[in-house]
């Protein structure tokens, strides 16, 4: 694995493994430097979302970097009011206008809206069909919700992106995504900073030499799951980035796996507050 391992989705196209997620960057030139570095260090990925309200600077960083937009993975996500059939594909347009371009890699619903969010991945199946998207995809879907997807899709989803890391590790939805060929992207993949503390964490750390985020990192990618860890602090850009050279044992990826606490540090999709 090197850092511009992909995953390959359902239809063939390749997703990187580690993307930059850009949730809370909010400040113009901090959004636009953290952008620009993480694509000098070898970023190949980027995750925003319509809620974020950075997408403008998202394209505008992708622009400047000068490398080619076909070797760059862009997500972004339909936000909760934006829902609905019609809303999903007006929200595309203004997200696609913001990040300037003429295609996105992959859009993401982006919550279960109990009402509306079969339409809306209605929605994005017809941005798919016209090449608007090169992949489809949810986020924050539980199993029941992903087989309601999947009852009436003609594409099922390719990515389902939901909060994962040591505390949370989501091993039945993992199973099922697997099952039905559904990517795992990761979100919060190092618990927000919450789960760096963790002394087993760092103890692995020093065998091997490497950081307890390197540690929770490497944990991920051998899980085959996709990562977006956020970071508008260059090292740590960097650092996130260096967990291709070594490899975790099977008895510390066992460690790793007996920490599950089944604790969230963002919102239950069931429980989610979804006040327009
Ligand atoms: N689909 C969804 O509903 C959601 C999607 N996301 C996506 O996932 C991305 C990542 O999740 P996020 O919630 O930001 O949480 P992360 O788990 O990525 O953690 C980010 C936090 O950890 C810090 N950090 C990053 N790297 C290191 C490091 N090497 N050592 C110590 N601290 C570090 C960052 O600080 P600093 O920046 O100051 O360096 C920041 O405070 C988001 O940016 C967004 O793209 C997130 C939440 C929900
Ligand atoms: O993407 C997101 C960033 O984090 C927020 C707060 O947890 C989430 O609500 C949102 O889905």
């Amino acid at each position: 694995m090197n850092l511009q391992s992909t995953k390959v989705l359902t239809n063939g196209v390749e997703m990187p493994r580690l993307g930059l997620g850009v949730y809370k960057m909010t400040e113009r030139e901090e959004t636009l430097q953290a952008i620009d570095y993480a694509l000098k260090v070898g970023y190949r990925a980027i995750d925003t979302a319509s809620l974020y309200g950075n997408e403008t600077e998202v394209g505008e960083a992708i622009r400047h970097a000068g490398i080619k937009r076909e070797e760059i993975f862009v997500t972004t996500k339909v936000w909760n009011n934006d829902q609905g059939y019609d809303a999903t594909l007006r929200a595309f347009e203004v997200s696609l206008k913001k990040l300037n371009m003429d295609y996105l890699d992959l859009y993401l619903t982006h919550w279960a809206v109990p009402q509306s969010f079969e339409e809306t991945y209605r929605a994005i199946e017809r941005l798919y069909d016209e090449k608007l998207i090169r992949a489809t995809g949810v986020s924050n879907h539980h199993e029941h919700h992903l087989q309601k997807l999947l009852a009436k899709a003609n594409i099922a989803p390719m990515v389902n992106q939901v909060e994962v890391h040591p505390y949370l590790q989501q091993d039945a939805l993992k199973t099922y995504c697997t099952k039905h060929g559904i990517a795992l992207t990761a979100w919060s993949p190092l618990g927000r900073g919450g789960v760096l503390d963790n002394s087993t964490i760092l103890e692995i750390g020093q065998e091997l030499g490497k950081t307890a985020a390197q540690v929770v990192l490497r944990w991920h990618l051998q899980n085959d799951t996709i990562i977006i860890p956020k970071s508008v602090t260059p090292s740590r850009i960097e650092e996130n980035a260096q967990i291709f050279d070594f490899e975790l044992t099977q008895a510390q990826m066992t460690q790793i796996a007996s920490l599950n606490l089944n604790k969230r540090f963002g919102q239950d999709p069931d429980n989610f507050k979804f006040d327009f």
